[in-house]
């Protein structure tokens, strides 16, 4: 017998929610059907919930106006592609209400007490999170070199103060000179950088925990996209993870690439 196909919804309707709508599209999500979508910009939601529609694919997707009316949809997944602050907002309501999450702005579970509510209200209604490997990888080494006992590990990424630009770190100074602008642990990169380095605190969280990394940020003159390298050392093995991206695409495919492994018989 045919499987159901599950039922998604997508909250933040930005550039990495549209590669998640053009995997459906393009068949690469065929266990799915996309039911929903909110975002800040009402109009964003209105514009992805369209492009399912002008398919005529068979099913409706319905924009909404409110995080609590995609909640009371109650799809099988919500996948939160908009910035930590909405998957704080959206967390616990969307579990107890049975749904599963498909994050990507995981920065929000560097808060300790944040996690172990979630990590609870999960368990206690038989839904998950997800957290997609987004900008980078090696989450499957990370975990597995910190179960085998103390470890190390330091996360250092690039950036071009073109991205920086919207941060408190920014001086006109950063587009001729390279500069080290962060330094610290994963906990205070977030709080710093907002929406820029939710993937500190992923590999934190796959380790050593958000106050245990050390992190950097480089700014480097006219560099294009973002190189994140991710160096774990236990007394066996020592692994480094370091991946280039000219763009973020690669965040919104992972989404994808955690769709695909939910459904599949054969799972990595
Ligand atoms: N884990 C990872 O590797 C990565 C994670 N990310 C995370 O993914 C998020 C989305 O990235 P991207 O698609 O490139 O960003 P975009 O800015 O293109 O899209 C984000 C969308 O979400 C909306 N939004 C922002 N805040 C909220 C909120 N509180 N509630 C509802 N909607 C909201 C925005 O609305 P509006 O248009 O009104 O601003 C925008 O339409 C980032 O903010 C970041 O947190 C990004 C890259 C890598
Ligand atoms: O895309 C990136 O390089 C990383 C990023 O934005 C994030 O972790 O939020």
């Amino acid at each position: 017998m045919k499987e159901a196909k599950k039922t998604l919804a997508i909250v933040g309707c930005g550039k990495l929610a549209d590669i998640v709508v053009d995997a459906l599209l393009s068949g690469v999500l065929d266990d799915y059907q996309l039911i929903g979508s909110y975002s800040r910009t009402f109009e964003k939601a209105q514009k992805l919930a369209e492009r399912i529609n002008k398919e005529e694919i068979g099913y409706r997707c319905d924009a909404y106006e409110s995080i609590s009316e995609i909640i009371a949809l109650k799809p099988d997944y919500i996948v939160e592609s908009a910035a930590p602050v909405a998957l704080r907002e959206l967390a616990l309501p969307a579990l107890k209400n049975g749904s599963s999450i498909v994050t990507l702005s995981i920065g929000a579970l560097a808060d300790e007490e944040f996690y172990n509510q979630v990590q609870e209200t999960a368990k206690k209604h038989g839904t998950r999170v997800h957290l997609v490997s987004g900008s980078i990888g090696g989450f499957d080494v990370l975990r597995t070199a910190s179960l085998m006992g103390d470890c190390e590990i330091t996360f250092d990424t690039e950036k071009s103060p073109k991205s920086l630009r919207s941060t408190s770190v920014y001086e006109s100074a950063l587009e001729t000179d390279a500069k080290k602008v962060f330094s610290g642990n994963a906990k205070q990169a977030i709080a710093l950088f907002p929406t820029k380095v939710n993937v500190a605190v992923a590999a934190s969280l796959a380790s050593v925990g958000p106050e245990n990394i050390k992190v950097s940020v480089t700014s480097v003159p006219d560099y294009i996209g973002d190189d994140h390298r991710i160096e774990i050392k236990n007394e066996e093995v020592h692994a480094i993870v370091d991946v280039y991206s000219k763009t973020s695409k690669i965040a919104g495919w992972s989404v994808v690439n955690t769709l695909r492994n939910i459904t599949s018989p054969i799972v990595f």
